[in-house]
């Protein structure tokens, strides 16, 4: 599935956080939205999974006018990641998980032997078939991401938004759950804080400043050191990592 997004404006308590992008995921393609903190990535994310009414502009999934479609037609089809997820009330890790199959279920339909199927391949995947009956809110701050991940997994998406999916990974975790990502090969776009980690998974990026794009391409076309001047504030330099040929980046904190 592809998503287009256009002209996209949002504006909360009468700030414009979002300011006119557009930008386009193809099918397949893993699309990182990077940029400082506060730029305005979430606000932008939210806005596509319907938490947050644009002012103005169009998105659409697959040809799907998502700011005019159900939640639940649009959440048949795309999965979500997002940034805080605490809960109010206790499940189990399993329970959780179940909800991802929510979207695909009658009022009332109950949990059948291939949902069970589904909830467990997904556990097993982000390696937490053991936890199934723990209580989420005992789980590590980590856990708990992973368990959004199987949760957004059992829901077979084809289409995943991801709000900082690493956050409160160690690097195991971290490249575990890019690599899971990418191995679902589903169009994504995912908002990371990581430009290191955003260079080796992303095929394609957008920087944004002040909630606008200010730069977009293959990662090692955009990100440059100036760019992470520009955009960071910070020196740095580029470079090749001799061991996996991959683009690096060195900082400099001295230049704060
Ligand atoms: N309901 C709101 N009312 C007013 N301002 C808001 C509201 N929600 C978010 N903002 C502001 O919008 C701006 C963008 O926030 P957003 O969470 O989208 O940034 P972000 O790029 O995801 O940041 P981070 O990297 O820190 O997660 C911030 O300045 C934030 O304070």
């Amino acid at each position: 599935m592809n998503l287009q997004v256009d002209h996209l404006h949002v504006t909360l308590s009468g700030t414009q956080i979002v300011k006119d992008i557009s930008l386009h995921v193809d099918n397949g393609r893993f699309v990182g939205i990077i940029g400082p903190n506060g730029c305005g990535k979430s606000t932008l994310l939210k806005s596509i999974y319907k938490v947050i009414k644009p002012k103005r502009g169009s998105i659409f999934l697959d040809g799907r006018d998502v700011l005019k479609s159900s939640p639940k037609s649009i959440f048949k089809k795309m999965g979500v990641v997002g940034q805080f997820n605490d809960m109010s009330f206790d499940f189990t890790v399993h329970a959780i998980v179940m909800m991802g199959r929510t979207p695909h279920k009658h009022i009332m339909e109950s949990d059948n032997k291939e949902d069970y199927e589904i909830v467990n391949a997904a556990l097993k995947k982000v390696d937490l078939l053991t936890y199934a009956d723990r209580s989420y809110l005992t789980l590590s701050g980590g856990e708990k991401q992973r368990v959004l991940l199987a949760r957004a997994i059992a829901q077979q998406p084809q289409f995943l938004i991801l709000d900082e999916p690493t956050n409160h990974l160690d690097i195991k975790y971290q490249l575990q759950i890019l690599s899971i990502v990418k191995s679902l090969k589903v169009g994504t776009l995912a908002a990371l804080h990581d430009l290191s980690l955003a260079a080796t998974y992303c095929d394609i990026l957008y920087v944004v400043r002040s909630g606008e794009i200010v730069a977009s391409g293959e990662p090692n076309k955009v990100l440059t050191k100036e760019l992470v001047k520009d955009v960071y504030e910070i020196d740095c330099e580029m470079y090749t990592n001799p061991v996996t040929g991959g683009l690096a980046i060195a900082y400099m904190p001295g230049s704060l």
